[in-house]
């Protein structure tokens, strides 16, 4: 088993401690990222040494660069992943019910056993977690709380919704098997996992072992109908007026100006995106009681 450790946290000393204390379980090796672009090397290198289980040491954003580093590769020399999570956010390890204690995280990494899930991908990249657009790409930077409570869905704030109201929806086309939706989107979520932001639940449906990835929109509303998106909020159907709940394998969304997308927290900005999900594309080590998996 390899680490690869995001080099921002590789001095901490609870760190250093829980690897100490985990190598009296069986060897681990870690390798220390010093900036960007450093994990694709990383990987590769854990590759060519015969490496069968990689941990991703670090925040959402480590995950995501090790999971670029291993769509990279051709199936069949993908290595396990399991996750140390590191970061502030968490949200793709916390959403799958990783252990939140660094020691409890390392000896699942050790132990668990790896199950093949979806990958999400998003035009050339990869996404494990989600896909945000509209404002909500910027949710971390500049979302005002009530904002993020309303994103939260069931933690809503009526002053999230006036908020909402005064955002420039993003007018595109939104292009699924079930046929296309043309609308003036304020915010979408494409998750193969649940939550995004900082512990928002914007796909509460979502599972990572389902073949499908949930899309989540909504659609540009009236004052008048602030009852209504509540009440659409509280009950996800794919036939809501606003707020939009679908399950779709892909979907492609068609915009005339560039919209801001963030694929677990790393921004693109695109006219033009295909979401797609790679169906068992990984495996990864999860607790058996995890709750992003379909029984
Ligand atoms: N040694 C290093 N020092 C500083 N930054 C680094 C280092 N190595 C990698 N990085 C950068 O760290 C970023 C990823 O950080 P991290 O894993 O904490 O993600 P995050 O998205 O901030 O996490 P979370 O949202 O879960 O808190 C990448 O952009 C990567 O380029």
């Amino acid at each position: 088993m390899r680490l690869i450790l995001n080099g921002k946290k590789a001095g901490l000393p609870e760190v250093r401690a829980a690897i100490i204390q985990a190598r009296q379980s069986g060897p681990v090796e870690v390798r220390v990222t010093w900036e960007g672009g450093d994990v694709e090397r990383l990987v590769r290198e854990a590759v060519a040494d015969g490496c069968s289980r990689l941990v991703a040491a670090g925040g959402d954003g480590t995950v995501n660069e090790v999971v670029n580093a291993l769509m990279a590769l051709p199936a069949g020399q993908r290595p396990e992943l399991a996750i140390l999570p590191l970061g502030t956010a968490n949200d793709f390890a916390r959403g799958c019910g990783l252990p939140e204690s660094l020691s409890g995280a390392l000896f699942l990494a050790q132990q668990g056993e790896a199950v093949p899930v979806d990958c999400g991908r998003a035009n050339e990249h990869h996404f494990i977690n989600m896909a945000t657009g509209g404002f909500g790409a910027r949710i971390t930077a500049t979302t005002p709380e009530a904002l993020k409570n309303f994103l939260g869905g069931g933690a809503y704030t009526l002053n999230g919704l006036l908020q909402a109201l005064r955002f420039n929806p993003y007018q595109g086309t939104m292009v699924t098997e079930q046929g296309p939706l043309q609308a003036a989107a304020i915010v979408g979520a494409v998750g193969n996992g649940c939550q995004a932001g900082g512990g928002q639940l914007l796909c509460p449906n979502a599972r990572i072992n389902d073949g499908l990835l949930e899309v989540v929109a909504l659609l540009a509303f009236p004052a008048s109908a602030l009852d209504q998106v509540v009440r659409e909020i509280r009950q996800p159907a794919a036939d809501n007026q606003y707020v939009r709940w679908l399950q779709v394998p892909w979907a492609e969304y068609h915009s005339d100006t560039p919209v801001p997308i963030n694929l677990d927290g790393e921004p693109i900005e695109t006219e033009k995106v295909r979401f797609e999900v790679c169906p068992g594309a990984l495996d990864l080590v999860l607790p058996p009681d995890c709750p992003l998996l379909d029984p």
